[in-house]
């Protein structure tokens, strides 16, 4: 029997598979059966905490299809919380390994408690290689045009380690994701897909933000999309930079900071929902 926990940031669910002792034989299969919100557990990825030689700990995760994504920023904060709350580190602060590369995670604490987690979610990638976007190679994609389903729209592409379409628009609530939002993760333009963010700009430093998932659709919140959206919106001339901009999602709030180190911090909650034990283990090794 594989044990696991079940996390949510902001409503982004993720079932935790600790595997410092006991892996997994197939992280994308366990990924679709375990995600199925019908016959699984129900989650919009799984974590998988591994051992690492390059720094504290190594997180892998894995989308709803089974797709192995670079970085989850709502997914490194429960994880972190994880390492912190079951005794794996008695460290506020640690480095994980990712496939955008070694992130740092904080605990915040307020007496004594756990408020929340603040990532150091290293530098956003701007050049079209790097995203990538097809057609931009050396040069950075802000406020160029794209057409999805007949229709014009401009977007800004950043990459936080995994690829963000971010395009601004007058209304989030209105704009019809569940029908359109496939059509711009599998354009053309993005080779490896994109995860794609519908931002309304409410002021200077608030945002209202709704997603499409790459590999798991619409979410209620993203926190890579998240840390995305604010720096497409300060190379846009929409956000400020001096403060931190706060990201209204679906699922609840991230505080995000463009800081003049060109790292990006983003603040917010996770979780523990319940624990488990898989009854049916056979992609298990354990
Ligand atoms: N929800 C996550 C991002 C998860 C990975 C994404 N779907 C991808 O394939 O890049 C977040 O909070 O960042």
């Amino acid at each position: 029997m594989k044990k696991f926990t079940k996390w949510q940031g902001c409503g982004n669910d993720f079932v935790l598979f600790d595997c410092l002792q006991d892996d997994i034989e197939d992280y994308a299969s366990v990924a679709r059966k375990v995600c199925d919100r019908h016959y699984g557990v129900g989650a919009d990825g799984i974590l998988v905490v591994l051992p690492s030689a390059q720094a504290d700990f190594r997180m892998r995760i894995f989308n709803t299809d089974g797709s192995e994504a670079e970085m989850c920023g709502n997914g490194i904060r429960c994880f972190a919380r994880y390492l912190y709350d079951f005794g794996l580190t008695k460290e506020t602060r640690f480095t994980v390994e990712t496939g955008a590369g070694i992130l740092v995670p904080e605990i915040v604490l307020e007496g004594g408690k756990v408020k929340g987690v603040k990532v150091d979610m290293g530098e956003p990638h701007l050049l079209g290689e790097e995203i990538p976007v097809v057609g931009f190679d050396g040069s950075k994609v802000i406020d160029k045009s794209m057409s999805v389903d007949g229709q014009e729209y401009h977007f800004t592409a950043v990459s936080m380690g995994n690829p963000h379409c971010v395009i601004f628009v007058d209304d989030a609530e209105k704009f019809p994701i569940y029908e359109l939002g496939h059509k711009f993760e599998e354009h053309a333009l993005f080779p490896k897909k994109t995860n794609t963010e519908f931002v309304e700009v409410k002021d200077r430093q608030h945002v209202r933000m709704r997603v499409w998932e790459r590999g798991a659709a619409v979410t209620l919140a993203c926190g890579t999309g998240s840390c995305a959206t604010v720096v497409a919106g300060i190379l846009n001339g929409k956000l400020d930079r001096d403060a931190a901009t706060e990201v209204e999602l679906d699922g609840g709030k991230l505080s995000i900071h463009w800081a003049n180190d060109n790292h990006v911090f983003m603040t917010g909650p996770a979780e523990l929902v319940f624990s488990g034990e898989l009854a049916d283990c056979e992609a298990c090794v354990c």
